[in-house]
Formats: C-alpha cells, sequence, structure tokens
C-alpha cells in the first residue's frame, strides 16, 4: 500500500490525537502522511450550539475522505454524528482515555468547595444541565474555544472554573490542571467521550484492513452501547444526554452496565437510569435504556429552556425494581 494520509484538523488537540493514531501506525510499518484541514468550527467563534453542533468538526474532514484528499480520518468519538454515513467504515475505535470530566477550577477548588454564585463556563448543555441539577447554586455561563482558551478564562479570573474532558486535559500533558476528577454519579460524560474514531472509506478494503488493526474490542462495544441509546433518545427528545457504559464481570461471563442521563438544560428536571446487560448485545442495551428514559419522561423534555417557558411535568415514577436502578 502507498503511503497512508491522514487528516486532521490544526487544533492542539486534534493533531496529539492524529499523531497518536499515525504513531500506531507507522508501529504497524505504514507510511503515514498528515494532511491538514480546516473546518467551519474552527473558523468560527459563535457558540457550538448556533453553528450545528459538533458535527462541524467532522464533515470537512470526512468531505476529505469522500473527495479521496486523504485516506484515514481521526475524530473524537463524542462528535461523530450518530447517522452512518454509508460511504465510510468507522475502521477502528482505539483503547479509550478516562471518560470522566474534570473541573478545573480557581484556587484549587473542587465542586463541593465553590461558594454559591461561583462562574462555571461551559457550553455543553450536557454539562450545564448536570451542574445545574446539582443543585450548588452555580452560575453557569455557555462559553467556546478550545481546551487552553477555556483554561485561560480560569486562569486569568473571569470565571472561577470551568469543566473539560479528562481526555482531553491528558492528550494535552496538562491534567495537572484539573483541580477535581467529576465522578459519573454526578455528572456524566458524553456518549464516547475519551475515544477516538478512525474513519476511511468502506471501499478502500486495504486501508481498512490497515486501520482495524487499531480496534479495541471492549471499548468499540461501550461506545455502540453508548451511542445507541443516544440515537434512540434523539429521535424521541432533544434534551441533553450523558451516557456511561463499563464492561463489568457478571455471573456467567462479561456484562455491559449501562447509565444514562437526560435533563433539562437548567437542571430543573433530570432523569438517571442504568440497565445491565448482554455484552454481545451493546445496541440493544442502549435502545432499551433509552426506551426507559423516554417512558420515564424524557419524551417530555425539550431544549427550549427559554425565561418564562413552562417546564413540563416529570415523570415521578419510582425506580423499575429489575433492571433499572
Ligand atoms: N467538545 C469538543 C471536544 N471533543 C473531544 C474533546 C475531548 C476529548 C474526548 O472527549 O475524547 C473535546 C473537549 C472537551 O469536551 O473538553
Amino acid at each position: 500500500m502507498t503511503t497512508l494520509r491522514l487528516g486532521t484538523r490544526r487544533s492542539a488537540l486534534a493533531t496529539t490525537q492524529s499523531r497518536w493514531v499515525a504513531d500506531r501506525l507507522t508501529d504497524l510499518g505504514h507510511e503515514v502522511e498528515l494532511v491538514e484541514i480546516t473546518t467551519e468550527g474552527d473558523r468560527s467563534g459563535a457558540l457550538l450550539t448556533t453553528i450545528g453542533g459538533t458535527g462541524v468538526f467532522v464533515s470537512a474532514i470526512r468531505e476529505a475522505l469522500h473527495d479521496g484528499r486523504i485516506d484515514v480520518a481521526v475524530h473524537s468519538l463524542k462528535d461523530l454524528p450518530t447517522a452512518p454515513d454509508p460511504e465510510l467504515v468507522l475502521a477502528a475505535v482505539p483503547l479509550r482515555e478516562d471518560s470522566r470530566d474534570v473541573l478545573v477550577a480557581r484556587d484549587g477548588l473542587t465542586l463541593g468547595e465553590l461558594p454559591v454564585g461561583s462562574v462555571v463556563g461551559t457550553g455543553s448543555p450536557r454539562r450545564a444541565s448536570q451542574l445545574a441539577a446539582l443543585g450548588l447554586g452555580l452560575d453557569i455561563r455557555p462559553i467556546r474555544g478550545n481546551v487552553d482558551t477555556r483554561i485561560r478564562f480560569v486562569t486569568s479570573g473571569e470565571l472561577d472554573a470551568v469543566v473539560l474532558a479528562q481526555a482531553g486535559l491528558a492528550r494535552l500533558g496538562r491534567l495537572a490542571e484539573a483541580t477535581e476528577v467529576i465522578d459519573p454519579i454526578q455528572v456524566l460524560p458524553a456518549p464516547g467521550q475519551g475515544a477516538l474514531a478512525v474513519e476511511c472509506r468502506a471501499d478502500r478494503a486495504d486501508v481498512v484492513a490497515a486501520v482495524s488493526a487499531l480496534d479495541d474490542a471492549d471499548t468499540r462495544t461501550c461506545v455502540i452501547a453508548e451511542r445507541s441509546l443516544l440515537s434512540t433518545l434523539e429521535a424521541g427528545c432533544t434534551a441533553p444526554v450523558g451516557a456511561l457504559a463499563e464492561v463489568v464481570e457478571g455471573d456467567d461471563g462479561l456484562e455491559l452496565s449501562l447509565r444514562a442521563f437526560a435533563g433539562s438544560e437548567d437542571g430543573s428536571l433530570e432523569l438517571r437510569r442504568s440497565l445491565v446487560g448482554s455484552y454481545t448485545e451493546p445496541e440493544s442495551l442502549g435502545a432499551r435504556l433509552a426506551q426507559i428514559l423516554l417512558e420515564d419522561g424524557a419524551a417530555d423534555l425539550t431544549t427550549t429552556t427559554a425565561i418564562g417557558a413552562v417546564a413540563p411535568t416529570p415523570d415521578r415514577a419510582p425506580h423499575r425494581s429489575e433492571h433499572v436502578s
């Protein structure tokens, strides 16, 4: 095979992730060349929720795959839309980094130590919703920017804290700046957080074969469950969603445990449910847990949380006895 052209965005995080994949492919004996691609998300300073979500980072790179300018694309898996692209394959989901969110706060503070009224920045409705639902009296403000920009809001004193993905900080070698690793019991990560997606064209069997050597079976299984939950929920509601699947030891071998969150953006309504299922059927596990969330009230949640909007009545159904806890 000729040199593999691997597309990357210019941000520090994207290039670090792409270099990591390039190095693994080089270890396997392939020749790799990095090709830089600019996306709308990089050019625009607008809030992600205004310019069409994180899909903007992905589409320009996918475009380059379609055009044949590159052979391999590396994305943060959580930025990948759930709708599959029929001409592309997710050839590898490499071993996941830590999936949790972290707090970067002034003076080394943790969430519990932030005084009432502390200003916390996040551009993620999922983080905003779960932070607000903690009931700590935090003043949550929308921000965006790359990891460096977001941390600078805190060091400059403009904000008391920001919430970021631990994986992003780890990849940039800046984990020491985190003041707390947030337990998923408080804030569930985005589906796919901490994992990479390595895509290539379905009609390039040689590239698919080369890249698939980087796949990690457990990570892929977890991510399938999380994304199945997300796509099923997306069909039924527009609420912020968090999800985390983990491989656990069951009585008859490996099982998959899935936890999920859906809530209103202002934190006034929140639903948390979990389910354990077969390791071999991650898609069904995700879809079933999403169905439970929808039945228990997620279908009534919307992102329309404008001041004065009437909030739907939450379904106060008690926890289900069997699988759901
Ligand atoms: N939203 C952008 C984005 N996409 C992936 C990561 C971090 C790395 C990952 O989750 O894999 C980040 C930054 C963040 O959320 O702090």
